[in-house]
């Protein structure tokens, strides 16, 4: 039997509207009985009495069963989540820096007091990847999971590459489509991306990570050059996390840009649409696509989360609880086009083989091998101007090709 929600709402942004607007249009035997925001002086497309800045008047009143926790503020959120599963309420968030810097204490939190906290709408808007990852792939051998998880950034490379708009103009309507980040470094900068790739890994290896183990390289330094070599060459570039199972103790996880054959799913994938490729034994490649960002697209997800929490759904963590999970780990090879200006980079990045250079008076690049651990180790200086690394190449599908192959020998 469904039961009846009474929700406090925190957040009357873009997401939060968009929920709004999706839930107004069905009967849905549910109640938002309060809306928490932080600027009262905003005006607002509902009747005053529905909102309050006083976040107790949600979590302290016990009619509010369902705290829905859509804000721009990750500490915050922390605080808000906490208490409410403290106090045995349901919740769901769209919240990925937050889950993914604290999803052992929430998990701790949902276990002691029996709450359920979703997450859907946090990882790839309105693509349902988590439940899917949690439940369908339970018993399956996960190779890899990687996309485009981003939408932001997506849809500047989309608009730099295709419509020859300046990399700041796109970021701008980014912005003013309600895509970006209130601070758009997490999302061009492939923090973002990050996020939401350590908590799908969770849910895919049951490997709980810091983020801040995890290398992310975004697409701030990209360059007129660089489009012009991936277009003479017949590729795109897209920011791509990617999550892989290397053995059947380790992953490696990273987030990078990637040049991106068109064979590849993702290739077709512009704009703020997002896509996720399983690569798993027997079923092989499987592809989800769906738009990454935006108010309804994400209201959706929270939605489809609200939905479930009739039915007390709540996640089970199994992969996380089984007594074997592998660890992450960065000593894996990547291949990479590097573009340069001062050679010093080449010998901090120590290269294992490089097949192929090129070296004028105004673009410099190679092709290499380099691995994960020493792009980690010098993250600060691969930031810097004039520099710009991005995966290439497919030395990794012959890699996961092998291991399917081998899955099936040792199978049969
Ligand atoms: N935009 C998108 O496409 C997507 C966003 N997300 C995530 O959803 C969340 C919300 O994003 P978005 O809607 O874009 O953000 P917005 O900036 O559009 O809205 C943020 C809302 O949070 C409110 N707020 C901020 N701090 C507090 C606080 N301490 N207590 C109560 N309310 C507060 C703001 O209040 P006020 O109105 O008074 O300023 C505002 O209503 C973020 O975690 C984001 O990462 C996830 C997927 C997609
Ligand atoms: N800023 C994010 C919003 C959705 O998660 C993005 O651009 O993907």
């Amino acid at each position: 039997m469904a039961k009846k929600l009474t929700i406090g709402l925190f957040g009357f942004g873009v997401v939060g509207q968009g929920l709004y607007d999706i839930i107004r249009t069905k009967d849905l035997n549910l109640e938002i009985k309060k809306i928490a925001i932080k600027h009262p002086e905003k005006q607002r497309s509902l009747p005053s009495e529905l909102f309050t800045t006083n976040a107790k008047e949600i979590l302290n009143d016990p009619a509010i069963n369902t705290v829905i926790e859509l804000i721009n503020d990750a500490e915050a959120a922390f605080e808000i989540v906490s208490v409410a599963l403290t106090k045995g309420k349901n919740v769901v968030s769209a919240n990925k820096k937050m889950i993914a810097n604290h999803l052992e204490e929430l998990i701790d939190l949902q276990e002691e007091f029996g709450g359920s906290l979703l997450y859907e709408g946090a990882v790839c808007g309105s693509i349902p990847i988590i439940r899917n990852l949690e439940e369908y792939y339970d018993n399956e051998l996960l190779y890899s999971v990687r996309g485009i998880f981003n939408g932001s950034s997506n849809y500047i490379l989309s608009k730099v590459f295709s419509e020859n708009l300046n990399y700041n103009t796109a970021l701008k309507q980014a912005q003013d489509l309600g895509f970006a980040e209130t601070d758009p470094t997490l999302d061009v900068g492939g923090f973002d991306a990050k996020f939401k790739l350590v908590i799908a890994t969770a849910h895919a290896y049951g490997l709980i990570i810091n983020p801040d183990d995890v290398i992310n390289i975004g697409i701030q330094n990209l360059s007129e050059k660089d489009i012009r070599y991936a277009k003479e060459k017949g590729y795109k570039i897209k920011l791509i996390p990617t999550a892989r199972k290397i053995n059947d103790q380790q992953v490696v996880l990273y987030v990078l840009p990637k040049l991106i054959q068109p064979e590849d799913f993702l290739y077709n994938v512009e704009n703020e649409y997002n896509g996720v490729i399983v690569q798993a034994a027997f079923a092989d490649q499987q592809f989800f696509f769906g738009k990454g960002a935006g108010g309804h697209p994400t209201g959706s997800a929270v939605l489809s989360d609200i939905a479930a929490l009739r039915y007390d759904y709540h996640y089970e963590y199994k992969k996380y609880h089984q007594p074997r999970a592998p660890e992450l780990t960065n000593a894996f090879l990547v291949n990479v086009y590097l573009r340069y200006q001062d050679e010093k980079i080449i010998k901090l990045l120590g290269f294992e083989d490089i097949s192929e250079r090129l070296f004028t008076h105004n673009f410099n690049y190679l092709i290499g091998t380099v691995s994960l651990q020493n792009i980690l180790d010098n993250a600060e200086e691969l930031s810097k101007e004039g520099i710009f690394i991005a995966e290439i190449g497919n030395k990794n599908i012959a890699i996961e090709h092998q291991q399917t192959l081998e899955s099936i020998e040792s199978v049969f």
